[in-house]
């Protein structure tokens, strides 16, 4: 079965083809945000069943902002969960201004990519193995960016769609996986700061690497990876 990749933008999604177009890879962009994330990728992956080449796995991909020290500007990271970190609600007392849908009991924040896949995967691709968050408001403020660490131990990075992937790859029951390249840190707003064609050029390497391991889950026999 094929793999579909989607990103937010077209620079990313370019970014990804260029590894991946010439192995048959899927590459779409989806629009930025998890809803779009999820309404495009999930239009794209019943696009695949109608025309009887369903696909067998989503990969959320593009550029992010790192949490340092554990993921620097330029590295790449691989998510070992995906975390919808501001799906929630706002508290007025206690020491944690926020809690989860999770914790309220009427939703799911975090989706678990096949951990030996997506072990794989971070392993071909030099990349740290770790919490992808998914925002929908980018942090811009050391303060945001330190309750987002504590209160998510180990996050290597923030984004803003692969929830939503993961969201529609669940409702379509085909694994999802996360990859990301660090373009600038999750922290103070200072757009000037970001290192985007850098990040880029990382995704682009990153997938090169990453591509035979893919085509190897695509021609798997189950239980092989
Ligand atoms: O301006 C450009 O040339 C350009 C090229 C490629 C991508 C972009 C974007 O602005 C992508 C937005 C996309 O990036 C993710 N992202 C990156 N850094 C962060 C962050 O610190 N916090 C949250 N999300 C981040 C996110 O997935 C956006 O949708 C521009």
């Amino acid at each position: 079965m094929s793999t579909l990749v989607v990103t937010a933008v077209s620079a990313e999604r370019d970014a990804v083809a260029a590894a991946c177009a010439p192995a048959g890879i899927d590459v779409l962009a989806v629009g930025a945000g998890p809803a779009a994330a999820a309404a495009r990728t999930s239009a794209a992956l019943a696009r695949g069943t109608a025309d009887r080449r369903p696909y067998g796995l989503v990969v959320s991909a593009g550029i992010a902002g790192g949490f340092p020290p554990l993921a620097p500007v330029g590295s790449v990271v691989v998510a070992s969960e995906i975390v919808a970190a501001d799906l929630g609600s706002e508290t007025p007392d206690g020491p944690e201004p926020f809690t989860s849908v999770a914790d309220l009991g009427f939703g799911t924040t975090v989706h678990h990519p096949h951990g030996p896949l997506a072990r794989a995967v971070a392993e071909a691709a030099g990349a740290a193995l770790g919490p992808v968050l998914t925002v929908s408001t980018a942090t811009g403020t050391a303060d945001r960016a330190a309750r987002l660490a504590r209160r998510h131990p180990g996050a290597l990075a923030e984004a803003m769609e692969g929830f939503g992937a993961a969201e529609a790859a669940a409702v379509w029951g085909v694994p999802v996986l996360e990859v990301r390249a660090v373009s600038n840190p999750v922290g103070p707003r200072d757009r000037s700061a970001w290192r985007i064609a850098e990040a880029l050029d990382a995704l682009t390497a990153a997938f090169g690497r990453i591509v035979p391991v893919l085509d190897g889950w695509r021609d798997r026999v189950p239980g092989d990876l």
